[in-house]
């Protein structure tokens, strides 16, 4: 069978979508202290099961690099990806930061840099405090009562596990025969339950979904990249989180539909999975080679930068085949 898997009662108490209130955040079914909501769907035996038959040599890379121009959130006013050198080979002879004196300087080429960006830069998760309702985010966390002055005390990257387990492409621009799907296309369930049975494959609770809607073929143009980008519409993502998935990741740059339908909430999908369902994003991951591969079920590794507190951050997801 070709489908989300039947979901028992017991499993579906586990995932917040089945309680959730609309615009409302969720109180965990993990409880008062949980901060990671969905990814407790992960599970040890599901993770050696994933990686017990994955090849690890033929590892795919679905990450995009970081550097300057990169397209990135500046139009909502957060910073470029920036780098520069703070000691290079020949600055160090005629500055002598270490005062290691002009002899070792000339022997040793010290070269080393520094960067600074918006969190949700390149291939980067979500985390559940990046958007909520009326001033909380997920498991009814207040910012009143847990955001400090540099970011918040709860839900925040340094929380995120390493996310280890089964993941599946939903590669819906490939459903529709296209090389990328139109310009704000909606991706609604039908999409979804579309490409399992196109791809002959089961979506289960606590799997790793990855949604290809064919924007990465515009990378790394700011403009056609980022602006009206297909992806997730509200529907789509109520699947996706009723099914129990654990993570959703998207190959574009907010993952859901731009601009949203929805004339109330410009991040209608954001809210809701952050805030309603507890399942945390991943953004611009690039499913290229996963659809050119036909590679619909692999073993999904990835793991985040653990910045404290943040809202998002950096993260080099692998996608490992399964060996027959
Ligand atoms: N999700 C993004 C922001 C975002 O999606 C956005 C930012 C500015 C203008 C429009 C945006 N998205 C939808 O139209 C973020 O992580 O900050």
């Amino acid at each position: 069978m070709c489908g989300p898997e039947i979901i028992t009662d017991e499993v579906r108490k586990k995932i917040a979508a089945h309680a959730a209130r609309f615009r409302e955040v969720t109180r965990s079914p993990f409880g008062a202290d949980d901060e990671i909501g969905m990814l407790n769907l992960l599970s040890p035996e599901a993770a050696r099961r994933a990686v017990a038959r994955a090849d690890a040599g033929a590892a795919i890379d679905l990450s995009v690099d970081l550097f300057m121009g990169m397209p990135s959130w500046t139009k909502a006013g957060d910073p470029p990806f920036q780098q520069w050198m703070t000691h290079t080979p020949g600055g160090t002879v005629l500055d002598d930061l270490t005062g290691a004196g002009r002899v070792q300087n000339e022997l040793v080429a010290y070269s080393g840099d520094a960067m600074s960006m918006y969190t949700h830069t390149g291939t980067h998760i979500d985390t559940l405090n990046h958007f909520g309702y009326r001033g909380e985010i997920w498991n009814g966390f207040s910012a009143e009562q847990h955001l400090s002055s540099r970011h918040w005390l709860k839900c925040g990257a340094d929380k995120v596990p390493p996310i280890i387990g089964r993941g599946v492409l939903f590669d819906v621009a490939a459903l529709h025969a296209v090389e990328m799907l139109p310009d704000n296309y909606g991706i609604g369930a039908a999409d979804l339950q579309g490409c399992l049975q196109r791809q002959g494959v089961t979506f289960n609770p606590g799997d790793i979904a990855l949604v290809r809607t064919g924007r990465m073929s515009q990378w790394p143009d700011p403009t056609r990249y980022i602006d009206n980008s297909p992806g997730l519409n509200l529907e789509g993502a109520r699947w996706l989180a009723e099914a129990g998935a654990s993570v959703i990741g998207g190959d574009n740059s907010a993952l859901e539909q731009m601009p949203a339908d929805d004339e109330e909430n410009w991040q209608v999908v954001h809210t809701y999975l952050l805030g309603e369902a507890g399942v945390p994003m991943m953004e611009l991951v690039d499913c290229q080679q996963l659809s050119a591969d036909g590679l619909f079920e692999f073993a999904f590794v990835g793991a985040c930068l653990k910045i404290r507190g943040a809202t998002g951050a950096p993260m080099r997801p692998l996608a490992m085949p399964f060996t027959a």
